[in-house]
């Protein structure tokens, strides 16, 4: 008898195309060496990982696993999410193998577990091991309100500007692994430019107490998915008093991130932690030099660009968020590296809502 049965979902175009051969190379002989039992399923396109998960049976199963990058995570917790059971399909162990050209949570996951910083197949080994031992820990999740379309549920980062830009300008690097958000960012730099927008959030810290006189933020004709947000009014509603408005209306970026590594070798926010309730949000007003944003991205490598004293970039601990971007000119905004419509954009962290595989 197997100790565990997972499902173990694959996306075979992920990074540069080699999930499948690392999944023969590895992974294979280390879950049959840990007596875990797979159902091996290979994506085929877009979308078919969140199908696969909305409809399948999970009572069988002790966790779900992806060989992949972020993107596919997202797609998993997703539909989990939409599901009529949400509420315990949610609590289903996650695993992830790293296998794209981000790899953002297998590097965090990494980090949390205190062995020293590794990458590419090295990372896929390491993470390999994490899942084989197996205990299983509460993750933050956020989810995120646009001005149209149901809630997403994110759990890896919010971003505008300049970060959101090379994440999506890079993918034509992807055959480059982990090197595409360096070439990008030097190419984006090239390019540098401001977004103008309105940014407000309210802080970790002090009294959050929900909303009074809870206006549901829900739209009335969302079927009723995860967990209320109880921290934000609706998106066109004005904000409660103990909000902070950032004085400034031109940035260059605006990064909020629930994990501690934006990529396998990014360590955005070193502080971070997997169920600590806090989204981390980062931004950078506008005046920063060319050469003084590079100079953050290089340190941020080894997370010390907190301590650079940079003037124009701001750290500050926050349970949620809204950014009203200026939509008359062009920007991008991502969740966890995926595009979504360029708008009003609010968010909320709900802190342990799903649990990972974190070794
Ligand atoms: N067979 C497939 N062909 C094309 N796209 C797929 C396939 N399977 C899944 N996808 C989609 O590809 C997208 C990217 O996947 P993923 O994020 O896992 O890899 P990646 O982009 O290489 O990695 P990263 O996000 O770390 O950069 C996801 O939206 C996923 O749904």
């Amino acid at each position: 008898h197997p100790d565990r049965t997972m499902m173990l979902l694959v996306n075979p175009q992920s990074g540069k195309g080699q999930a499948l051969t690392f999944y023969y190379n590895h992974v294979q002989r280390m879950l049959n060496e840990a007596g875990i039992a797979h159902t091996l399923i290979i994506t085929e396109k877009q979308g078919h990982a969140r199908e696969i998960v909305r409809e399948a049976d999970l009572t069988q199963l002790d966790a779900l696993v992806i060989l992949s990058g972020d993107g596919l995570l997202f797609e998993v917790i997703n539909g989990l999410v939409e599901r009529p059971d949400w509420e315990e399909a949610i609590q289903k162990p996650l695993g992830i193998l790293p296998g794209g050209s981000g790899n953002a949570l297998a590097a965090s996951l990494l980090y949390y577990s205190g062995a020293p910083p590794v990458s590419g197949e090295d990372l896929l080994v390491s993470c390999g091991f994490l899942l084989c031992k197996g205990s299983v820990s509460h993750m933050d999740l956020v989810s995120i309100q646009l001005s149209s379309g149901p809630r997403l549920f994110s759990f890896l980062s919010l971003a505008w500007g300049f970060v959101a830009d090379v994440d999506v300008e890079s993918e034509k690097y992807r055959h480059m692994g982990a090197a595409r958000f360096t070439i990008g960012t030097l190419v984006r730099l090239a390019s540098l430019r401001v977004y103008k927008g309105k940014l407000a959030y309210l802080p970790a810290s002090g009294e959050e107490g929900d909303l009074e006189n809870s206006t549901p933020s829900q739209r009335a004709t969302e079927a009723p998915r995860g967990p209320p947000d109880s921290l934000l009014p609706p998106l066109d509603q004005p904000l409660p008093g103990n909000w902070v408005v950032v004085p400034e209306e031109d940035f260059v970026l605006m990064l909020a991130m629930y994990q501690s590594h934006l990529a396998e070798d990014l360590l955005a926010a070193p502080e971070s932690r997997l169920d600590d309730g806090i989204i981390h949000l980062f931004y950078v007003t506008a005046g920063i030099s060319r050469t003084a944003l590079l100079r953050l991205f290089l340190a941020m490598e080894k997370g010390t660009h907190l301590a650079s004293n940079c003037q124009h970039l701001v750290h500050t601990k926050v349970r949620a968020l809204r950014l009203e971007p200026n939509t008359g000119l062009k920007g991008k905004i991502t969740v966890d590296g995926e595009v979504v419509q360029y708008g009003p954009v609010q968010a909320e962290v709900h802190r342990g809502l799903s649990r990972v595989i974190s070794g």
